[in-house]
């Protein structure tokens, strides 16, 4: 039998089926969701600069779309499998639930290392493979969006090639775009400031002022660095940040606008004179109210969970608590931001890119964090409700929120029967 721990599509699943049982739904439900309802693999012919044809394996997945079109990000890397573009469309399918998108969810990509492309090779690569999927994306059946080595260039080179397809610009068809081809006002800090949002949220309804918080953060790219900047302006006291060579730590705060120019200048934040160097492993550890973790996967363990003093965990990076510390920090009372809400601030402000594309109407980067700090909040709040309801961890109650409502949009348009 297959191991579930290791295949993400199967610990999907498992996710999904837990859900539907603790809210008491009919077992349909969980038949549905349990799979995608389209999963596509296409051959992705193209030329290489030397003359020679090439052709990498295409995928594209949608898990549901109850909800709406369904959304999420295309990924360039070598290990792109099946398995696992399924396992990450359903996880979208639980992000755009969760924020209440009008959405299902998505994602696709190419089984491909772009480290051996030329950027010519790469915009042919990216035009072949909207070729091949273009009848079963479009802005209102499936909308995708960047992901792992794909940016802002490769959006643009991909919704040109669809509006020669349509013969028509056809700005809904993806986001993430430049701005001045209807990208966003306010997309490149989405989800970093969403993280903040969240957090200033929960802390709010734990009775923490996250105005006269101490935070701690764990990676300076640009999740990290723009929560800290956020979180600065918002009158927090940032005492330590750390990148892939260490950390800074000053107990009174650290001016992170000082920092960021620091930074800017020096490329690096080593050697920064106003904080102590501090390692990684102790930044985790460090009497804070918040640590947001916006680096890599699985750096709160079994191991350094019994030692985390933080009173919230805002999840930045994607899976940075391993299942075990989950349940250490949960016996501890220490609150997790869960990655599906925690970064969800980018899906969000995709969300609004999208809607301005529809209407042909594009809002300023104010109105743009407005309302992500509303569709933040709600979400925030809507989970934490069910945390209480249920007694379970954030992370589970992201799942109820999400199974609950793509289970009544199921049911009213007469799937469940
Ligand atoms: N950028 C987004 O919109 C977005 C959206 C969703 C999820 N995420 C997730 O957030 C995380 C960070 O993404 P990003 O866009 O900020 O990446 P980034 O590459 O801009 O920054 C990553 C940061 O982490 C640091 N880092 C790397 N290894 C480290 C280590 N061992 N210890 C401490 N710090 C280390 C790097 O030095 C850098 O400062 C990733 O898990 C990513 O999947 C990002």
């Amino acid at each position: 039998m297959a191991d579930s721990s290791l295949n993400p599509f199967l610990r999907a699943q498992q996710a999904f089926k837990e859900a539907v049982e603790t809210l008491g739904l009919e077992p349909a439900v969980y038949e549905i969701l349990k799979q995608p309802l389209r999963s596509f693999e296409v051959a992705v012919p193209f030329i290489r600069d030397d003359g020679t044809l090439q052709v990498f394996n295409g995928y594209r997945v949608q898990h549901n779309d109850a909800l709406g079109p369904t959304k999420g990000g295309l990924r360039f890397h070598s290990s792109v499998t099946m398995d696992e573009v399924k396992a990450l469309a359903m996880w979208m399918s639980v992000k755009c639930a969760l924020l209440g998108l009008p959405y299902g969810g998505g994602k696709g990509g190419i089984a491909c290392d772009v480290d051996q492309l030329s950027e010519s090779e790469i915009e042919r690569l990216s035009r072949e493979y909207i070729r091949a999927v273009s009848l079963v994306i479009g802005p209102d059946k499936d909308i995708p969006a960047p992901d792992v080595s794909t940016n802002p260039q490769i959006m643009a080179w991909m919704v040109d090639e669809y509006s020669r397809i349509r013969g028509e610009n056809t700005f809904g068809l993806i986001t993430g775009k430049p701005i001045v081809i209807g990208g966003s006002a306010g997309r490149v800090e989405a989800t970093g400031r969403g993280l903040v949002f969240a957090t200033k949220q929960l802390a709010k309804e734990l009775g923490i002022d996250f105005a006269k918080s101490r935070i701690a953060i764990q990676g300076f790219g640009n999740v990290g660095s723009v929560a800290a900047e956020i979180s600065y302006d918002m009158g927090a006291s940032v005492v330590a940040v750390s990148d892939k060579d260490g950390g800074l730590y000053n107990p009174a705060g650290i001016n992170i606008p000082d920092l960021l120019e620091y930074k800017r200048i020096n490329r690096r934040l080593q050697g920064y004179p106003h904080a102590e160097p501090i390692s990684n492993s102790e930044l985790l550890e460090l009497p804070v109210d918040i640590l947001f973790p916006a680096a890599l996967e699985n750096q709160i363990t079994a191991d350094n969970a019994p030692n985390i003093r933080a009173r919230i965990v805002g999840e930045g990076a994607n899976g940075p608590t391993t299942p075990e510390a989950d349940r250490i920090l949960f016996d501890k009372g220490i609150m997790v931001i869960p990655d599906v809400l925690g970064n969800s601030g980018g899906v969000t402000v995709s969300y609004f890119e999208w809607v301005q594309n529809q209407t042909r109407f594009y809002w300023s980067e104010d109105e743009v964090n407005q309302r992500l700090e509303e569709y933040m909040s709600r979400a925030m709040a809507q989970m934490h409700t069910m945390h209480e309801r249920f007694g379970v961890t954030l992370r589970k109650a992201a799942y109820l929120v999400a199974v609950e409502r793509i289970a009544q949009a199921m049911r009213y348009r007469g799937w469940l029967k």
